[in-house]
């Protein structure tokens, strides 16, 4: 009989809200093992990460020194995964250490360009590693997504509303960006304009994606994260939304990517992809 070794987990971002969330989902999952969490924040450093979590202490300390932890993670027997839920400025520099350190990841942080997405993906490339770059990871923003393409098929006009609690980064949302992104390649422009417009406030008509595709963002206290995909046409509205209410439900996604970026060997974007 083989008994197969638990996957290796590093966290970067640990003390965050999402990296907590990971912390305690890893650590109830019996394939996985949780060997290091990085974080920026000074509170925080020297912390049990399962004590910060509220998990109960998992004699995992919180550091702030990302490459030793990479350099460990690289020496396990099993491959290793380091999970990201940062900040737009570090992702990408995080990306290419953890591949430069043999160490396959998987990240949530939103706000990189499409330029750096390709740079990422060349690099893993060559690397033969695989990584997960994952927008969303809630079946139910998979399922909005589905359906935003369908109805796209019949409807010429649409509008993407994002809205987050306000301690968000970045704008648009990366699961606005990446939803625009899926309509515009269906090889059709949307919104054909039916009068002659002026914005009296720059803005106002929200941000230009591709294809005519505009996206408005919402920022306020007392929200997580919410989509609408609004599509209209004469005498009709059909909307698409997608609330969420705790963000234990990112964590299917998060389990499910980490069992399988292992198994790849390039980029992979999207959480459509490995369902
Ligand atoms: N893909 C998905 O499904 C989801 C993605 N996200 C994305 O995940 C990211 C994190 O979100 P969230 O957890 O809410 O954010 P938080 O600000 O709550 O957590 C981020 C944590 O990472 C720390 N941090 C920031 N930069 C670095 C760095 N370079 N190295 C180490 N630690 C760092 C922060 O420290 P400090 O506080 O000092 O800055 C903080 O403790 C965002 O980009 C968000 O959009 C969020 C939810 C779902
Ligand atoms: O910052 C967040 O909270 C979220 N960020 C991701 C995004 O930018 O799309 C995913 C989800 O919307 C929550």
């Amino acid at each position: 009989m083989t008994s197969q070794l638990p996957i290796p987990v590093v966290v970067n971002g640990a003390a965050g809200k999402m990296g907590r969330e990971v912390v305690k989902a890893v650590a109830q999952a019996p394939d996985l093992t949780l060997i290091g969490a990085v974080d920026r924040n000074p509170k925080y450093i020297g912390e049990d990460v399962g004590e910060v979590a509220g998990c109960g202490p998992l004699e995992v300390p919180i550091l702030n020194d990302f490459e030793p932890v990479l350099a460990m993670a690289g020496q396990e027997k099993q491959l290793g995964v380091m999970v990201d839920f940062t900040h737009p400025d570090g992702v990408y520099d995080n990306v290419r250490a953890a591949i430069a350190y043999g160490v396959r990841p998987v990240v949530g942080t939103t706000g990189l360009s499409p330029q750096q997405i390709q740079e990422l993906a060349e690099f893993a490339d060559k690397a033969s590693t695989g990584c997960l770059i994952i927008p969303n990871f809630s079946i139910g923003m998979v399922l909005l997504q589905q359906a935003a393409i369908q109805a796209s098929q019949h409807f010429d006009h649409v509008e993407i509303i994002e809205l987050h609690h306000n301690q968000k980064a970045d704008a648009p949302s990366g699961t606005a960006l990446q939803t625009a992104q899926m309509l515009a390649e269906l090889g059709k422009s949307f919104n054909p304009a039916t009068v002659e417009e002026t914005e009296k406030i720059p803005g106002a008509k929200g941000a230009l994606a591709d294809e005519g595709i505009r996206i408005h963002s919402v920022r306020l206290p007392g929200l997580i994260a919410h989509q609408e995909v609004i599509f209209g046409a004469a005498g009709q509205i059909y909307t698409l939304r997608h609330d969420t209410s705790d963000r234990a439900c990112y964590m299917p996604g998060v389990l499910l990517s980490i069992r399988k970026v292992i198994q790849l060997k390039s980029l992979v974007y999207g959480l459509e992809k490995i369902l």
